[in-house]
């Protein structure tokens, strides 16, 4: 059965022994498993593989028998899907199989709406351009959002050819990223690309602020100029706003990357990711005197301690108290049931998180 799996032509793009077994009730009836590699406005392309050829083809597939008004389960890009091939006028998407990871914000629109970025990814590249002043809180944001997620993040601090004090910001970004690896590359001149492609495994998802380097990035990776890379003048300016559509690009060592639109306001769906970015807060906190410390008044608070002695900066405080409100704001709007639902998934990984940041 194993070997059946790894010879699989996608098995390269994370197709294993659990999304075989997701799919086999539905293989008998014709189906063909998939990959949504692109999405736009009901039509998809999925990479299946050609029963015929046995080798990997996309279908242009049609989405909207799996569209429905719950926005958080509409397909996106990265989702493993049934395709029924001999439909027509064109094949149809039938099934979206269970998610195991999922980067979700929270609409632009409806208030309370979720909106998937990118689903089954292993690591959330978040990139970070060295030519801008960096944005300690934005870095924070893109964190809680990222192990939100389920998957593991990792920042990418990019345009290293560009900057000779490299290694200051470095410090401070490591230090608002507790337990997340730090790289320092620059795609101009392959600097660290190296380190980035051995770390880069499985599926990654490219998130960040538009101009950060995310499409340079991606052609670097994949070896392709299938992202369009926008013309910034100088390293100062604001670039506009480029790469449109999320498009998942299989790697040539295997895995895949996904590059997405630049975020602007980037609005947290879900908390726990919250407490996996801020996870030396988390352990500061259990050191309180009272385990139900509002860290306002309660005498033996080791956050007001921490903040009085500088171990715990201002800023970063702020920061958390911040999220937390907007998380309680949206969770008040939210589905009741799927909140539970998310938080039995992302329990053990809390308490997992917070047991090796102890240690
Ligand atoms: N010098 C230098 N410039 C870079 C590097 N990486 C990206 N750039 C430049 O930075 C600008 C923005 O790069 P993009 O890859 O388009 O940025 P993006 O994050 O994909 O932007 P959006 O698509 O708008 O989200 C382009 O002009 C790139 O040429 C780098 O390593 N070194
Ligand atoms: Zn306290």
């Amino acid at each position: 059965m194993l070997s059946t799996i790894t010879a699989h032509p996608l098995a390269g793009l994370g197709w294993d022994e659990d999304r075989a077994a997701a799919f086999h009730p539905l293989a008998e009836t014709g189906l063909l498993a998939g990959r949504i590699t692109r999405i736009d406005r009901g039509r998809c392309d999925v990479l299946v593989v050609d029963p015929e050829t046995g080798e990997p083809t996309t279908l242009r597939a049609d989405t909207r028998s799996v569209t429905g008004a719950d926005t958080v389960n509409n397909p996106c890009t990265g989702d493993w899907v049934a395709v029924d091939p001999a439909a027509r006028p064109v094949p149809v998407v039938t099934t979206v199989l269970p998610r195991t990871t999922a980067i979700i914000r929270k609409g632009a629109h409806k208030r309370s709406e979720g909106q998937v970025l990118a689903a089954n990814i292993d690591t959330v590249l978040i990139a970070v351009s060295l030519a801008a002043e960096p944005d300690l809180g934005r870095v924070e944001r893109l964190l809680a959002l990222a192990w939100e997620s389920g998957a593991e993040p990792l920042i990418v601090l990019t345009k290293s050819d560009l900057v000779h004090d490299g290694e200051f910001v470095r410090a401070d970004v490591e230090a608002v990223a507790p337990g997340v690896t730090v790289l320092t590359v620059s795609a101009e001149t392959g600097d660290g690309m190296d380190a980035l492609r051995a770390l880069a495994t499985g599926t990654c998802a490219l998130i960040g602020q538009s101009g950060a380097g995310k499409s340079t990035l991606t052609n670097a990776l994949a070896g392709t100029d299938a992202m369009t890379v926008q013309q910034v003048r100088t390293v100062d300016e604001k670039g506009r706003h480029t790469t449109t559509t999320r498009e998942l690009l299989p790697l040539p060592a295997g895995g895949a990357v996904i590059d997405t639109p630049g975020l602007r306001g980037v609005g947290l769906f879900g908390g726990e990711g919250i407490e996996l970015a801020f996870a030396d807060i988390d352990a500061i906190a259990a050191d309180c005197r009272y385990d139900d410390c509002s860290h306002r008044t309660e005498p033996a608070c080791a956050v007001r301690a921490a903040l009085a002695d500088g171990t715990l900066p201002e800023r970063r405080w702020e920061s958390f108290l911040k999220l937390q409100r907007e998380n309680d704001w949206i969770a008040s709007r939210t589905d009741a049931r799927l909140r539970a639902e998310r938080a039995r998934h992302h329990k053990s990984r809390t308490k997992a998180a917070r047991k090796a940041y102890r240690v």
